[in-house]
């Protein structure tokens, strides 16, 4: 069924195709909270090792919320052996950022299948496609964004101490990674800034020091 409506959503203008898409995603994300809860979403953005993996564990283990990384659902579909695994392994391996289609998909499914009215969400959005094209189908904005500040010599050591065997953690693609940052995923973090919606950790401090300050914040 779902198949047959791919293939006639391709016959269709792009904005009745985005406007159905968005209808079924607030249905399917509505239809599976419990209670009909309002779903809250906090965005946490930083740079490549500014630390968001390892905080969003802490604010899960103290706050209650279900952490989802965008770069962790990517490396699963990887592993998944989906079809579009391959192109999304080569993507990451340069750094650069998977259609927004792809991440979002992710999301919603984790979303719904989290079935939790509060989530944490690291590592995205990326770039203005991803924030847009979240927006316009998902239609949840974020009660506010937690930026990592962090400077970039730092979050360079930090990479290529991590040793989690990743196919980015090496100097080439770090390189790329933090150019990528400061183009594509600075303006978001600008934009939600003129939001006023925008919460900076100075993620340079040791780890305790800044889930001390996130504590302060979340509170
Ligand atoms: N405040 C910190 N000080 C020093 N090292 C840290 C700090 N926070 C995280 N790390 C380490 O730096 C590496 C990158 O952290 P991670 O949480 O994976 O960052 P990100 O998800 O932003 O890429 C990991 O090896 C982690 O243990
Ligand atoms: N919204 C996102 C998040 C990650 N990614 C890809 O996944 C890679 C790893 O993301 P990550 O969030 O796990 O990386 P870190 O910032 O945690 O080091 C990124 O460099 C991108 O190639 C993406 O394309 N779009
Ligand atoms: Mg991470």
């Amino acid at each position: 069924m779902r198949g047959g409506l791919v293939a006639s959503a391709r016959l269709l203008p792009r904005p009745l195709v985005r406007w159905f898409l968005q209808r079924r995603a607030q249905q399917d994300i509505n239809e599976n909270m419990s209670g009909g809860k309002k779903v809250k979403i906090i965005f946490v953005l930083g740079g490549p090792g500014s630390g968001k993996g390892t905080q969003c564990s802490n604010i899960v283990e103290h706050f209650g919320f279900i952490h989802l990384s965008a770069g962790e659902l990517l490396r699963a579909e990887i592993n998944s052996g989906s079809e579009n695994g391959t192109m999304i392994d080569t993507i990451i391996k340069e750094g650069k950022i998977v259609p927004s289609e792809i991440t979002i998909k992710l999301l919603q499914e984790a979303i719904i299948k989290g079935g939790n009215d509060k989530y944490i969400i690291d590592g995205f959005p990326r770039n203005e496609e991803n924030r847009v094209v979240f927006e316009s189908v998902i239609n949840i904005s974020p009660e506010f964004v937690l930026f990592f500040d962090c400077s970039e010599e730092e979050m360079e050591r930090r990479l290529l101490g991590r040793n989690q065997g990743r196919s980015d953690d090496n100097i080439e693609t770090i390189r790329k990674r933090l150019k990528v940052f400061v183009e594509s995923s600075l303006p978001v973090i600008e934009y939600y800034e003129s939001k006023g919606m925008v919460k900076k950790i100075d993620a340079t401090k040791p780890a305790p020091e800044v889930f001390e300050d996130i504590i302060f914040l979340l509170k």
